[in-house]
């Protein structure tokens, strides 16, 4: 009967001889050798739990080898080395047997002894698993290696491990995930010693371990900066253990390249020198350092960097890694700088600049819009522009400027703002919109530009462009003008209109004798002297040279005319002194009466005429043409020479 056998029925024989030691240190041993084991079934490590297993079965098994052989009976001190190490382990225990038909042939183990894990494991509500047989207990599933390996174990004599997963659907593989299970088949004398640990535990740890280590890689590699970690043990010391791809792509160097190198390995030397100075303010003030504004070379051309540098220490307290992180804020900054230009420029144009926002409240002008307006800060953010006397750009308002910024980017055009006095200043407004990714209205944009001045000279120009610039009277242009509103005004009242033509006498030859200078002196006294011959209602023009006119509005009457043609070559006439000479102006007048249906070019014909009628005639006089207006037809003379 085996060993095996003779412990089932409780009476185990010994299969080989004790070694001739002192009993209480052949003992002594193998229960040294159990108690180290069962305490390494314990450890964290599986591999120790497996050496702490397999120390225990062998103790337990040189403690029965070593037994007296004397002391053979199921009670001995040898029996209690097994039985402590069978009931003591933690691990499911099989004892089996091989079974034979009466021919000898194979029919499978028996169980001759199991301890509480293995009733817990494999029959945990059934019957007892001693006496029944391998294949009636196992779950089904169990791989093809196990059985091999058992049969390994027995008929070769050779230890034996096997570990795999039972499914979910089979007997112990329950939930969703599968159930791990791990088996030592160790040989004894008449049969195999089956050591089965549910490892499930160990396997999820180490998978879920698996996973978070894949799912924070995959979440490093995937950050949109440039992470990577650099090793501070004594054997990797400086080595790259963290490469992402965003570090690959700034640096143009792949993970493959940069994993267990060192900078010097892989970098220029003044950004080894650069991450060297960096490293040592972290060895001199452990803990987080940011470095902002770092300016790298890179294969992509110089990049300002944000890096952040942190520790990484291990379970023991020491340094461990260092960790880099580098954000590439170039793209920020030369945003940030254009932003600051932007609103630099805004700041120190002397344009005056309002933004509002759709409601047309103002968010933002800047200083020369105070300044233009003379109002302060608080005065004007936040409130309507409209209520601040601004031409408002509400649907209602302005639909021109509505229509414009529908169709174009931009409205220009004059537009008036109330200056720091109360009076309006002329600004050449510029209104454009910003629209959001809906095309809705989200600012207006004001840019006022003050053509006050602009607009004062230009009408200067204008009054210049009007006026006689020697005389100051009313010139050839403007004389049209006025005759053309004069005749306007008495065609509406109704009322009568006359003109005359005053023509200087040989003004030639005071020029060629006096002087071009003492010429116009003399012109600007006679446009003087006829302007006070008439009523300021009445519009005394130069139209060239010596050549002058009169609108006389109200005038209507011959005998009127001829009054004030009189009177002008009365003025005219009075000696006037050109330094050391006296000089007297003659001139020769001509008239027309305005009739209704007559059009200017008609009038001013006739005048002119009229003129020419009283130089022919002898010069010094005055010509009236009342042709139409009573009834004559021809000229009258009314006045004889001055
Ligand atoms: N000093 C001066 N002379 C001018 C100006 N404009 C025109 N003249 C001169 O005025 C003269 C006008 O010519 P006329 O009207 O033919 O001279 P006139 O001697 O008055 O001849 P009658 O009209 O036939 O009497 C010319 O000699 C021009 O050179 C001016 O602005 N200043």
């Amino acid at each position: 009967m085996s060993f095996i056998t003779s412990m089932r029925m409780g009476t185990p024989t010994r299969p080989l001889s004790a070694p001739a030691s002192p009993p209480r240190l052949r003992l002594a041993i193998p229960l040294i050798g159990l108690i180290a084991g069962l305490a390494l079934t314990s450890s964290h490590q599986l591999a120790w739990q497996w050496v702490g297993v397999s120390l225990s079965l062998c103790a337990a098994w040189a403690g029965w080898r070593a037994r007296p052989a004397t002391r053979g009976s199921a009670g001995g001190p040898d029996d209690a080395v097994w039985h402590a190490w069978l009931e003591g382990s933690q691990d499911a225990v099989m004892v089996l047997t091989p079974r034979h038909d009466p021919l000898g042939r194979f029919m499978g183990h028996m169980v001759v002894q199991a301890n509480a894990p293995a009733q817990a494991l494999f029959l945990p509500d059934g019957a007892s698993l001693v006496g029944q047989r391998l294949q009636d207990v196992l779950p089904a599933g169990m791989p093809e290696s196990f059985h091999e390996r058992l049969h390994m174990a027995w008929a070769g004599r050779q230890p034996q491990v096997d570990e795999h997963a039972l499914h979910p659907g089979h007997a112990l593989g329950q939930g969703e995930a599968p159930r791990w299970l791990s088996h030592q088949m160790i040989p004894l004398p008449g049969g195999v010693a089956l050591i089965s640990r549910d490892t499930s535990a160990a396997h999820h740890a180490t998978e879920a371990l698996h996973e978070q280590e894949s799912f924070y890689r995959c979440l490093v590699d995937h950050l949109p900066m440039a992470v990577f970690a650099r090793s501070a043990r004594a054997h990797n010391a400086g080595r790259y253990v963290v490469w992402n791809r965003e570090a690959a792509e700034v640096m143009q160097l792949s993970a493959e390249q940069v994993l267990g190198k060192r900078p010097e390995d892989i970098l220029p030397p003044e950004m080894v020198e650069r991450g060297r100075a960096l490293d040592q303010a972290l060895a001199q003030q452990p803990g987080v350092h940011h470095f902002p504004n770092l300016i790298y070379q890179t294969p992509k051309g110089p990049r300002v960097v944000d890096l952040t540098k942190a520790p990484i220490y291990g379970v023991d307290g020491q340094l461990d890694h260092i960790l880099s992180i580098a954000q590439d804020v170039t793209a920020q900054r030369q945003a940030a700088d254009q932003l600051r230009l932007a609103s630099r420029v805004i700041d120190e144009t002397g344009d005056a600049v309002m933004v509002t926002d759709a409601m047309d409240r103002v968010v933002m002008v800047n200083p020369a819009f105070l300044k233009m307006s003379g109002l302060r800060h608080h005065e004007v953010v936040g409130h309507d522009a409209e209520l601040l006397g601004l031409a408002p750009l509400r649907e209602t308002h302005l639909i021109g400027i509505q229509e414009t910024l529908r169709g174009g980017p931009r409205w220009t055009g004059e537009s008036p703002l109330v200056g720091p006095d109360g009076l309006l200043l002329e600004t050449w407004l510029s209104v454009s919109v910003l629209r959001n990714e809906a095309q809705q209205v989200t600012q207006h944009i004001r840019v006022f530009n003050d053509i006050s001045r602009l607009k004062a000279q230009q009408r200067e120009l204008t009054e210049q462009a009007r006026r006689d610039s020697l005389t100051g009277l009313p010139n050839r242009r403007e004389f049209s003008d006025r005759l053309r509103m004069a005749m306007a005004r008495a065609r509406r009242q109704p009322q009568t209109l006359a003109l005359m033509y005053v023509d200087l006498d040989g003004f030639k030859a005071i020029n060629d004798q006096l002087g071009h200078a003492a010429g116009d002196r003399l012109l600007i006294e006679v446009a003087r002297r006829m302007e006070d011959s008439v009523r300021t209602t009445d519009c005394v023009c130069r139209l060239s040279g010596d050549e002058f006119t009169v609108i006389l509005e109200g005038a209507g009457h011959p005998d009127e005319v001829t009054r004030i043609a009189n009177r002008i070559i009365e003025r005219l006439a009075q000696p006037w002194q050109i330094d050391a000479h006296t000089v007297q102006a003659r001139a020769s007048l001509g008239a027309a009466l305005w009739s209704r249906d007559e059009d200017l070019d008609a009038l001013c014909q006739r005048a002119d005429t009229a003129m020419y009628a009283a130089k022919h005639a002898g010069k010094g006089r005055f010509v009236l043409d009342t042709e139409g207006v009573w009834g004559a037809t021809s000229m009258g003379l009314y006045a004889g020479a001055a």
